[in-house]
């Protein structure tokens, strides 16, 4: 049984990336806008746009902390930004909906998002995921690693340098490897469980435009 040990680098490329995830929230929660008022689907519109333009922002101060992330290619970040926007705001969706919440409120919230104003056939698929997030119950490491692993994808389009993406993914991808060994022993196959739900999140996010354009307006 092989030894696994984070080494003294990897433990601080996971602080600073973990500090820069915490840093980096959402100003206002909407969990808690959602669990307050009921709002109409025109509202809950204009709601989802503000959280995704405010998400945006937040993500790339996000970026400037991931070590090696300025040193790529000024295009390369635009088009690794871009290229993860969507996923990284139904990660950050996922796991909002996945906090801890007192007794009830998470299905209050669960049916706010339902009548929020999103058309039926994409609300199986957005649940399933946002429950198949909370059952991995990562520790705020595990997010922020995802997180970056997301970013890091190098084959988004557009990307020029795909190897020079591809080295830092690999670097953050050992540290989520090692750390998922030590945060859950008695599962081993925890870390690949953790990199299929990125399959989930691109196929989730391939529906976004058509979740926007199908919003019932009244
Ligand atoms: C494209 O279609 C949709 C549908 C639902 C969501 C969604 N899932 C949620 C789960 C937990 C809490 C909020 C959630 N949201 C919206 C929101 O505000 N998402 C924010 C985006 C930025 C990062 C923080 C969350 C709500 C939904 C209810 C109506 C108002 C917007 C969503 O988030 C991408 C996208």
């Amino acid at each position: 049984k092989e030894k696994v040990e984070i080494t003294k680098e990897q433990q601080a490329l996971m602080k600073i990336i973990t500090d820069a995830y915490n840093r980096h929230q959402i100003p206002q929660d909407v969990a808690k806008k959602l669990l307050q008022d009921q709002y109409s689907a025109e509202e809950n519109f204009l709601l989802l746009t503000e959280m995704a333009t405010s998400q945006v922002q937040v993500l790339v101060e996000f970026t400037k902390n991931i070590p090696g992330f300025l040193s790529l290619d000024r295009e390369d970040q635009i088009a690794l930004l871009k290229g993860s926007a969507v996923e990284a705001m139904f990660l950050r969706s996922a796991q909002v909906f996945s906090r801890k919440m007192p007794s009830g409120h998470t299905e209050v919230l669960e049916e706010r998002i339902r009548k929020s104003g999103i058309s039926e056939e994409f609300i199986t698929p957005m649940f399933n995921f946002y429950k198949s997030i909370g059952e991995l119950h990562m520790v705020q490491e595990e997010q922020a690693l995802l997180t970056t692993v997301t970013i890091l994808t190098p084959d988004r389009p557009y990307v020029k340098d795909q190897q020079a993406v591809e080295r830092l993914q690999e670097t953050m991808l050992d540290v989520l490897r090692k750390l998922c060994v030590l945060q859950h022993p008695q599962e081993p196959q925890y870390f690949a469980r953790l990199l299929g739900r990125l399959t989930e999140l691109r196929t989730l996010s391939h529906y976004h435009t058509e979740m926007l354009a199908s919003w019932r307006m009244n």
